[in-house]
């Protein structure tokens, strides 16, 4: 049944389908564990059938057929999320659109994305990194993964809606954190938008959201109609490469306000709707993958003291030569916590892979792949098999050193081609500013370090992570 149902392998080769009755799903509950893709790739060849959730899946594992989806988007294959994340995100939301008008919405968002506009958000991003390592400190024992969710929900609250906008405040934060809990638990379910549901929840939450986000729009264009021309001015400048952010970051523009400015060739910009599914999406996909990434990275670091002494007292030199506050020449001499940041990615990746579906008829590692045929991309065998690691002694031990003087090769954490991560230069720095505030004066000890992980559908620590900050001198 199974051969006759993978029409088409031309080159007469029938792709193995060593699992005929299991599905990944089942196996990640059953086993507690995401499979060893390198191992099942090693067994089964680089293009194996499988199911996800029910549907019929082809896994992929080899830098070379990473490489060829992915820079094959839109031609070969395009992006191909589930229907629950579809509706979740809305008929905007940047990951299920295809053709010219995601490329038009991508490319009028990638304005919220310069290294000019991060240029202005990193004051905004280091105080709420200071605040929160001031609080954990004076809390003592605190759950490390709903703290550091805390801390990348707050940056993307506040450098994409702004504060003062039905947010940031008091009594909004928290209902916010909470509807937007509640939607992302829709967003990972059965798509049965029955009452009591997961699903039927998250929708709501979904309505509650884009209420919020057109109001902070309603409220943002009277604002900037009321400051006028030399708000205007402002941000052109800011757009164009202007001059040097303010100390505090205040007179800054927040991500909407330049996603509002931002217009194509035609002069035209994203509608309200557009506007609103496009803040939604960055909100979604630019916070548990920072978070859980940061909480990887403790556990790395906990298990290697040697690379937080390193860590330290690369600080401590950042610090004598720029001072304290992170600028993006302060970053750029944080080698070593980038090597750190680049190694966990690399060891555990918090993505397991990408999902496309064929467009038309295509060649893949000696096999044709029928269009329509559903893949799913592995991201833990292209990173731990990179060759340049091969001839090392132990490849997947965590070595942020590798990284010193090396950039290139298989490291696709963010993944690649036309669909590159929106968000990953700002990921980068959240997190390297993070390290910073934690590093340069406090410990971070985590009390169960062998913790387990869950690892479907995102990656995360089983117990939350106990952890305690305490400053430095106090620990010594
Ligand atoms: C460590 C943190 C992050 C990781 C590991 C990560 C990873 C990824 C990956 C692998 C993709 C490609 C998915 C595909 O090809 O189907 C992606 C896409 C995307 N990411 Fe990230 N991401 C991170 C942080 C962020 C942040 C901070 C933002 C925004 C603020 C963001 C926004 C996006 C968007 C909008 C897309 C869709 C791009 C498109 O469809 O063209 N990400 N990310």
């Amino acid at each position: 049944v199974f051969v006759a149902t993978q029409r088409g392998t031309g080159s007469g080769a029938a792709i193995p389908n060593p699992k005929p009755f299991s599905d990944l799903v089942f196996e990640v509950t059953l086993t507690g564990g995401f499979p060893n893709m390198v191992k099942l790739h090693a067994a089964h060849g680089p293009v194996f059938w499988w199911r996800l959730l029910g549907r019929r899946m082809l896994m992929v594992g080899s830098y070379e057929a990473a490489k060829q989806l992915l820079m094959g988007e839109g031609t070969l294959v395009r992006a191909d999320y589930p229907p629950s994340v579809k509706q979740m995100l809305g008929p905007w939301g940047m990951v299920n659109i295809h053709g010219k008008s995601y490329t038009r919405i991508k490319r009028l968002a990638q304005a919220g994305f310069t290294p000019k506009a991060i240029r202005g958000y990193l004051p905004r991003i280091q105080a709420i990194a200071e605040e929160g390592v001031q609080r954990w400190a004076a809390e003592g024992d605190i759950l490390a993964y709903p703290e550091m969710k805390w801390y990348t929900f707050r940056v993307a609250v506040e450098l994409f809606l702004g504060v003062g906008t039905g947010w940031t405040g008091p009594q909004d934060f928290p209902a916010v954190s909470a509807t937007f809990a509640t939607w992302l638990e829709g967003l990972f379910s059965f798509p049965v938008a029955i009452p009591g549901t997961a699903f039927a929840r998250g929708l709501k939450a979904r309505d509650e959201l884009m209420r919020r986000i057109h109001a902070s729009l309603e409220l943002l264009e009277q604002r900037r109609a009321a400051k006028g021309s030399s708000d205007d001015a402002a941000r052109g400048d800011a757009a164009a490469g202007g001059p040097a952010p303010a100390s505090n970051g205040a007179e800054q523009p927040i991500l909407m306000e330049l996603l509002m400015a931002s217009r194509d060739e035609r002069g035209e910009g994203l509608t309200r709707d557009q506007l609103a599914d496009t803040v939604l999406t960055l909100l979604f996909a630019g916070h548990d993958t920072s978070s859980t990434t940061l909480v990887r990275i403790f556990q790395h670091l906990h298990a290697h003291p040697e690379a937080v002494t390193r860590l330290r007292q690369e600080q401590a030199e950042v610090v004598v030569k720029h001072g304290t506050a992170i600028t993006e020449a302060a970053l750029a001499d944080m080698q070593y916590a980038d090597g750190a940041l680049r190694e966990a990615m690399r060891v555990t990746p918090i993505i397991a892979g990408f999902p496309r579906i064929a467009l038309k008829d295509f060649e893949l590692c000696g096999y044709t792949i029928p269009a329509g045929t559903r893949l799913q991309c592995s991201l833990q065998h292209t990173l731990h098999t990179d060759s340049r690691w091969q001839a090392e002694d132990d490849p997947l031990a965590f070595k942020p050193e590798r990284w010193l003087g090396q950039r290139d090769g298989a490291w696709i954490p963010f993944g690649g081609g036309p669909r590159l991560c929106l968000g990953w230069l700002m990921a980068m720095v959240e997190m390297k500013v993070l390290l910073a505030a934690i590093f340069r004066g406090h410990v971070l000890t985590l009390q169960e370090p062998n913790e387990p992980w869950m690892l479907f559908p995102l990656a995360r620590p089983k117990h939350g992570m106990p952890a305690r900050i305490t400053e430095a001198e106090a620990a010594a």
